[in-house]
C-alpha cells in the first residue's frame, strides 16, 4: 500500500512555528520535531478541519515488487526474499520460529532490505538460556542474567515486532479558509495523523505478536501521544542501517525498531550490553560488553553515555524515570572521569575510520591510555567508541614498543569489543597476529636486541 503526504515544502511551513517555539530539531533531518512529554494539555482543533482517514489515503500496490518511488511509504512484512535482480522469491522458510516484522517504511528502504545478500537468514541461537524477564523493583519489569555470561557472548537475537518511522507527520489537508493553527494544534494534528499511520502497520500484525506489542510499557500517557506512538517512544530504538535517503540536504529519517524481549531492557549510563543491527537476519543482536554474573540485571543505554550528567538527564527525561546508576548518583566524579577519557582519546587522534589505521604511533607512553581504559571500566563505559579506540591504540602502542605479549592482550580485548559493539567476529589467528601488528612488534623486538648487543660490543672495544 502507499499514500501521499503533504508536500515537504508545506510540511516545513507548518512546523516552522514549532521551530520558532524551540520544539524543532533541524539537525535531525527534515521536519523532525521534538515531541512533548510529561503532562501536556491537548488543545481543541478548529472546526471544519478534515479528519485524516489513513485507510482512505492508502492504495494497494504489488507487495512482490520493488518498483516503488524512493519516498513512497509502504506497509510491508519483512523479511521477504528477492533475487539480486529483484525477482520475488517469497518469505524465508524459518519465519514460524524467527517471526516477521510489520514495517511502515519507504520504497527506498524496502529495496535496500530486500536486496541485502542472504536476507531472511535464520537467527543465530544461544546454546544455553541466557536471560529471563522478571520484576525489576521500581522499574516495572527488566531482563536478568540466567547464568554467568562472558564478555562478547551473544545474549539474544530478535526480529522486531514493528519498524516505524521516527518522524511524526502531518497529513490531513486544511480547507483554504481555515484559521492559522497554533503550534500546539499543529503538534496535536501530527500526533493524531501519525498514530493513524502507525495503526496500518499494527493492524497487520499476527495476533500473538500484536498482543506482545500491546503488553509493552507506555510511559507517554499524558502528552498527547496515542497508544502506539506512546509505546514506540518508550520502547523503540534505532540503527544507522535503517536510515532513509537524505532529503532537503538533511540526513535521512531513521526508522524505529520495537521488539518484544529487547524492549524490556532497562537503562543504565554504564550498560553491560551493546545492541547492533544485522540486516541479513533482519534482527537486533545483543552481546555482553563485559562479564555479567548470574542474576545481575542486563541493561542497555537510552542515551549517549559519554555525555555529561546534565545532558544525559535531559535526554532521559521523556522516559519518565530518574536514573539511579552510580554515574548519576555521583555526577561530579563521573563527569570528571568522562572528561579525562575524552581528553586522552582526543590527544591520540580519534577520527573517522580510525579502526582502519594500523600505522603504529610514534609516542609509546602507555600510562595515560591504561588510566583511561581503567576509568572506562570504573564507569561501565566499555561499550563506547572511546573504549574501543583506546584498546586499539594500546594494541598499536605495544607493537611499537616491541611488547608482543601485551600487544596480544589488547588485540584480544579489542576483538571482544568489536564483536560486542559491531557484531564483527575476528578470526582467532588474526587476534594472535594482532591484526598483522605482530610483525611490527617482533621487528622492533629484534632491533632492540641488536641495539643492545651492539652497544655492549662498542663498550668492550672501548676498554
Ligand atoms: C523500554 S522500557 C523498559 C522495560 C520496562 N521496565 C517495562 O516494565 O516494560 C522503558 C521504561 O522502563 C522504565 N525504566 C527503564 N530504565 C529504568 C531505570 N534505570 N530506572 C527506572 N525505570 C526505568 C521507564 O519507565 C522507561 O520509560
Amino acid at each position: 500500500m502507499k499514500f501521499e503526504t503533504v508536500s515537504d515544502e508545506e510540511f516545513l511551513k507548518r512546523v516552522k512555528k514549532l521551530y520558532e517555539e524551540g520544539k524543532g530539531n533541524e539537525k535531525s533531518g527534515a521536519g523532525h520535531v521534538k515531541m512533548p512529554y510529561g503532562v501536556v494539555e491537548t488543545p481543541t482543533l478548529p472546526e471544519g478541519l478534515e479528519q485524516f482517514d489513513a485507510k482512505e489515503k492508502y492504495e494497494e500496490v504489488d507487495a512482490s515488487s520493488l518498483n516503488y518511488a524512493d519516498d513512497n511509504m509502504l506497509t510491508t512484512t519483512m523479511p521477504m526474499c528477492f533475487s539480486t535482480t529483484g525477482e520475488y522469491l517469497g518469505f524465508p522458510p524459518n519465519v514460524d520460529v524467527d517471526g516477521q516484522s510489520e514495517c511502515l517504511i519507504t520504497g527506498y528502504l524496502k529495496r535496500k532490505i530486500a536486496l541485502t545478500p542472504g536476507i531472511g537468514s535464520p537467527l543465530p541461537r544461544v546454546e544455553a538460556k541466557t536471560h529471563q524477564i522478571v520484576d525489576a523493583p521500581g522499574q516495572g519489569v527488566g531482563m536478568f542474567a540466567y547464568r554467568n555470561i562472558a564478555a562478547g557472548e551473544l545474549i539474544l537475537a530478535e526480529r522486531p515486532l514493528l519498524v516505524l518511522p521516527s518522524v511524526a507527520r502531518m497529513i490531513r489537508q486544511q480547507p483554504a479558509n481555515a484559521p492559522e493553527l497554533t503550534p500546539a494544534q499543529t503538534m496535536r494534528i501530527m500526533q493524531e495523523d501519525t498514530e493513524k499511520l502507525y495503526e496500518l502497520a499494527v493492524e497487520r500484525m499476527q495476533p500473538g505478536r500484536r498482543e506482545a506489542f500491546e503488553k509493552l510499557k507506555n510511559s507517554h500517557l499524558h502528552d498527547g501521544s496515542g497508544p502506539i506512538m506512546g509505546r514506540m517512544r518508550t520502547n523503540g530504538f534505532g540503527f544507522e542501517e535503517m536510515r532513509d535517503l537524505p532529503r532537503n540536504g538533511k540526513p535521512g529519517e531513521t526508522f524505529v525498531i520495537i521488539c518484544d524481549e529487547l524492549s524490556r531492557l532497562n537503562h543504565s549510563c554504564g550498560p553491560n550490553t551493546h545492541r547492533y543491527w544485522d540486516m541479513a537476519t533482519f534482527s537486533v543482536q545483543m552481546r555482553a560488553i563485559r562479564d555479567i554474573k548470574k542474576d545481575e540485571e542486563i541493561t542497555a543505554t537510552y542515551c549517549q553515555d559519554m555525555e555529561s550528567f546534565e545532558k544525559r538527564k535531559k535526554n532521559l527525561a521523556p522516559y519518565d524515570f530518574q536514573c539511579a546508576c552510580p554515574a548519576c548518583i555521583d555526577p561530579k566524579t563521573s563527569d570528571a572521569r568522562r572528561k579525562q577519557i575524552h581528553a586522552v582519546v582526543m590527544a591520540n587522534g580519534l577520527g573517522f575510520f580510525w579502526e582502519k589505521n594500523f600505522e603504529v604511533p610514534k609516542k609509546t607512553v602507555v600510562k595515560p591510555l591504561l588510566d583511561a581504559v581503567g576509568l572506562c571500566e570504573k564507569e561501565g563505559l566499555e561499550s563506547t567508541i572511546e573504549h574501543g579506540f583506546l584498546l586499539f591504540v594500546l594494541m598499536k602502542t605495544y607493537a611499537a614498543k616491541g611488547d608482543v605479549a601485551n600487544m596480544r592482550v589488547y588485540a584480544r580485548r579489542y576483538s571482544v569489543w568489536r564483536l560486542a559493539c559491531l557484531g564483527t567476529a575476528v578470526d582467532e589467528d588474526e587476534v594472535e597476529k594482532g591484526f598483522g601488528l605482530v610483525t611490527v612488534a617482533e621487528m622492533v623486538q629484534r632491533m632492540k636486541g641488536r641495539m643492545l648487543s651492539g652497544g655492549k660490543a662498542k663498550k668492550t672495544q672501548a676498554k
